[in-house]
């Protein structure tokens, strides 16, 4: 086992995001994110865009996995080789990259991808796919991990209101690699329920870095609360 990955065996890594034209939306508040997350517990961060990946590496010393969302197509994280080793030359240990079988902007293969960023960086993969075939697919090919994060992004997978912990467990069985649990975990108890369903390591991204989307759950349980005492 590579001694990167084992440094957050059943631990959480926190992916610090802001979206495009949000108020977050800055490198260096995604670097102050990103150290108040480690300062937490996090063994490993998640960051997107090139910029916050060179900021959060400058920052932190725990594993950092890179992506780069780009591109209106259905292949929008790290899409092309091109992209992926643009990632793992800002900083990235581990490129999360598009592990789904669509078919690839530059035409590569998902193989090929995965051979080249090895072979041109050193840096590792990790494959985010959304479903028990894709993540096999994907472990076969050389991806050094596997993930749900596209659980329920694709045309063909459903998105529940929680994190697809049956997926966990089936590709926990099925792969020798690392299975990374991450998509819709927003509690400390399905983070707990996924190491127990065999992941590897623990994504979560939202509920602990998108103070947007929180908030909007605590103000609808009060329009919700409020509507209901209505009722009554
Ligand atoms: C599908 C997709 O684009 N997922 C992205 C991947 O990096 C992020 O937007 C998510 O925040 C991340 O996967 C963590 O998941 P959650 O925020 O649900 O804890």
């Amino acid at each position: 086992m590579n001694r990167l990955i084992e440094q957050f065996h059943r631990r959480l890594v926190v992916s610090c995001q802001a979206y495009p034209g949000e108020p977050m939306r800055s490198p260096d508040t995604m670097r102050r994110v990103a150290l108040a997350a480690v300062r937490g517990g996090a063994a490993g961060i998640r960051a997107q865009g090139l910029e916050d990946i060179t900021a959060i590496r400058n920052a932190v010393d725990v594993p950092l996995i890179g992506l780069w969302k780009d591109g209106d197509d259905e292949v929008f994280i790290t899409p092309t080789l091109d992209h992926a080793v643009a990632v793992a030359r800002a900083g990235a240990d581990i490129v999360a990259l598009d592990g789904t079988s669509r078919p690839r902007p530059d035409g590569l293969t998902l193989a090929e991808t995965i051979a080249a960023v090895h072979e041109q960086t050193g840096a590792l993969v990790m494959a985010d796919c959304s479903t028990l075939d894709e993540g096999i697919t994907a472990a076969n090919v050389g991806a050094d991990l596997v993930s749900t994060t596209l659980a329920g992004y694709t045309a063909y997978t459903t998105k529940g209101d929680g994190p697809d912990l049956g997926l966990v467990a089936r590709l926990a069985a099925a792969v020798d690699v690392p299975v990374v649990a991450e998509g819709r975990i927003h509690t400390p108890a399905y983070a707990a329920e996924a190491v127990q369903a065999g992941a590897w390591a623990v994504v979560v991204g939202t509920a602990i870095t998108h103070p947007t989307t929180i908030t909007g759950w605590f103000a609808s349980a009060l329009v919700e609360a409020t509507a209901a005492d209505a009722e009554t």
